[in-house]
């Protein structure tokens, strides 16, 4: 069937969800860039130079910084920014956001300031209206020129849900349709954090043994916090979470994991963002996962040392060896 479609956000994500979309000649793509001069450098390089290097995007999707013709008669609106840029970006198109176009997120973190997650805010912003969040192991590099990937789609309405699922997928992406919207959103959210760990183990060459145990007792932390908030623990063990997780953990595409392994190597969080294009959004979701952790006396000892290594300017090596030296307990 087909779809008018606007991806919100020239990043990486935006970028690649576009070409992702405009293998299906049917959709009527079109990709909303922020800033006029960019948007026009992308329209006619076709090429994100900045933040999709070497990727051609197909010649069927209008890019524009025109949120008017951006956004006319869109049936689908993606919002494709980092959690962060939300708020702005959304309450300054939202005159335009035609008000029967299905929402979807493809946006994975937490905002610092409420608590919330992408598809609460996206609510709060444009009133209750149902909200499809994508998860799952979809690095843009890949999926942008048509590498196969498999992700969730997923909304409190399955039927939603499962209309972003039909709209998506193609012989190089297969979607698969979720009712667990809140453990799909924080499962994205979590992966990031311990993706910042397995780049620190990086970073220090602790070696394969080392990533695995992240992965594993990172999971177990996931399922402990998403238990904790409502979420439904099989979501964990699947593409939203230990999918997202082995991707994130293991990728060079990695945004999250190449913090981390920054930081093992000694560089400082203000160096690395002073010179890193792109959001890794862990960075800001490890400050919102210690706040609820500690409200709710949650037990989350490698994301705590992600925030302390993070933020409280502890080194790589002491944040390990006290990982290390909890008190032992059973499996
Ligand atoms: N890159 C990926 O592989 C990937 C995959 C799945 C999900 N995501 C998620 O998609 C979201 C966007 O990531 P991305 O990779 O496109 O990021 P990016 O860093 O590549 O691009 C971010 C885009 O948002 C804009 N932006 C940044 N801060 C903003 C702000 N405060 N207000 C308004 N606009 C702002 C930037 O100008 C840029 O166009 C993130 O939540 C990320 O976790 C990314
Ligand atoms: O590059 P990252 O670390 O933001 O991860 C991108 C995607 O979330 C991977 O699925």
């Amino acid at each position: 069937m087909a779809n008018s479609i606007c991806l919100l956000g020239g990043g990486a994500m935006g970028t690649a969800c576009a070409n992702v979309l405009a293998v299906e000649p049917t959709h009527d793509v079109r990709l909303w860039v922020r800033n006029p001069a960019y948007a026009h450098e992308i329209a006619e390089s076709r090429e994100n130079k900045r933040l999709l290097p070497g990727v051609r995007l197909a010649d069927s999707i209008l890019v524009t910084a025109d949120a008017e013709a951006a956004l006319k008669n869109a049936n689908m609106v993606v919002v494709c920014v980092p959690t962060r840029g939300i708020r702005d970006v959304i309450t300054t198109l939202k005159s335009h956001i035609p008000s029967e176009a299905l929402l979807v997120s493809a946006v994975k973190g937490i905002e610092n300031e409420t608590l919330i997650r992408p598809s609460q805010m996206i609510q709060q912003l444009l009133g209750d209206r149902p909200v499809v969040a994508f998860g799952g192991p979809c690095h843009a590099e890949e999926v942008a020129c048509g590498r196969p990937a498999t992700v969730v789609a997923a909304s409190d309405s399955l039927p939603h849900a499962e209309i972003v699922q039909q709209a998506f997928s193609n012989n190089n992406l297969r979607v698969y349709s979720n009712n667990d919207l809140l453990g799909v959103e924080l499962a994205g959210a979590l992966k990031n954090v311990i993706a910042i760990a397995a780049g620190i183990s990086d970073g220090l060459q602790f070696g394969d043994n080392a990533k695995a145990a992240l992965i594993t007792r990172g999971l177990a932390e996931m399922v402990r916090f998403g238990e904790a908030m409502g979420a439904v623990p099989d979501t964990f063990y699947g593409l939203a979470g230990i999918g997202d997780l082995i991707a994130t953990c293991g990728s060079q595409h990695s945004r999250n994991r190449r913090v981390g392994e920054l930081l093992g190597q000694g560089q400082s969080l203000r160096e690395i963002q002073d010179a890193m294009h792109a959001v890794a959004e862990g960075v800001f979701t490890a400050r919102s996962i210690q706040s609820i952790s500690q409200e709710r006396q949650l037990d989350m000892p490698i994301a705590q040392e992600v925030f302390n290594v993070l933020f409280e300017n502890k080194s790589p090596r002491t944040a390990t060896i006290e990982l290390m030296q909890r008190p032992l307990k059973p499996e």
